[in-house]
């Protein structure tokens, strides 16, 4: 590639370059319709898709199958696409001056591969050091979850969890580890059942050996009540 194409090239980059943009990608002009509106849409479109099968619609079975999915996107498993549902995620002083780690490991984590739009299934561990300040235990699983009902790529997911959570602490001392299975690789297409995706994003402190070994250890711990 010749100098002038690599720089115009960087350019066209821009930030992404430097700072990975885990952005969801969205149309400008996602929410100038009601979720109402998007679920009446949604629910043509389905029953289109349903019909073009060569399903019978006015079954008993079927008939209401269109406006349930069209609900269920808007309302369930993409409702984390909606900035108004963000978990307000309640923080404290920490007053009792706790150093180490703190890590919310095994969070269930349900969301959707948003290349063939099948269930992702897994478990979340996040882990944090405060300076100065402290977020609520559940906050971190409510993180987890919004961002996870989403179309996702496991990255994207791991990294959007981290970056939160760096925002919600004001500190880059956050990780983030993701074990899950793709339905679309266990069930279709190489149809392994036996395999899983682990992604992980570490920030700050967490970069350094020492810590991520005492993250995965605690993550590791067999803990039983
Ligand atoms: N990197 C990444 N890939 C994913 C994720 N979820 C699904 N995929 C992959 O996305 C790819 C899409 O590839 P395509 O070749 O366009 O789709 P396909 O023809 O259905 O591929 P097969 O699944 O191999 O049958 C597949 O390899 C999926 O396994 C994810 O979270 N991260
Ligand atoms: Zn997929």
């Amino acid at each position: 590639m010749k100098k002038d194409n690599f720089d115009e090239a960087i350019d066209e980059m821009g930030d992404a370059f430097v700072s990975p943009n885990t952005d969801t990608p969205m149309r400008k002009d996602a929410f100038d319709i009601s979720d109402q509106e998007k679920i009446e849409s949604i629910q043509k479109d389905v029953k289109s898709i349903l019909e073009t099968l060569g399903l019978d619609l006015t079954d008993d079975s079927l008939k209401g199958t269109p406006k349930r999915v069209a609900k269920m996107f808007v309302n369930e498993i993409f409702g984390g696409l909606h900035p108004e549902g963000k978990p307000k995620a309640s923080t404290f002083q920490n007053k009792y001056k706790y150093g180490e780690m703190l890590v919310e490991k095994n969070i269930t984590l349900y969301s959707t591969c948003e290349h063939h739009l099948l269930p992702i299934v897994g478990k979340a561990h996040v882990g944090y050091i405060s300076n100065g300040t402290v977020v609520g235990l559940s906050k971190m699983n409510r993180i987890v979850d919004y961002y996870a009902k989403r179309p996702q790529v496991q990255e994207r997911l791991t990294m959007q969890i981290v970056k939160e959570l760096q925002e919600v602490l004001g500190t880059e001392d956050v990780a983030c580890v993701i074990d899950a299975k793709h339905l679309c690789v266990n069930s279709r297409g190489i149809r392994d059942i036996e395999s899983s995706t682990v992604t992980s994003e570490y920030g700050g402190r967490f970069k350094d050996p020492e810590a991520r070994r005492d993250f995965l250890d605690y993550i590791n711990l067999e803990t039983e009540f």
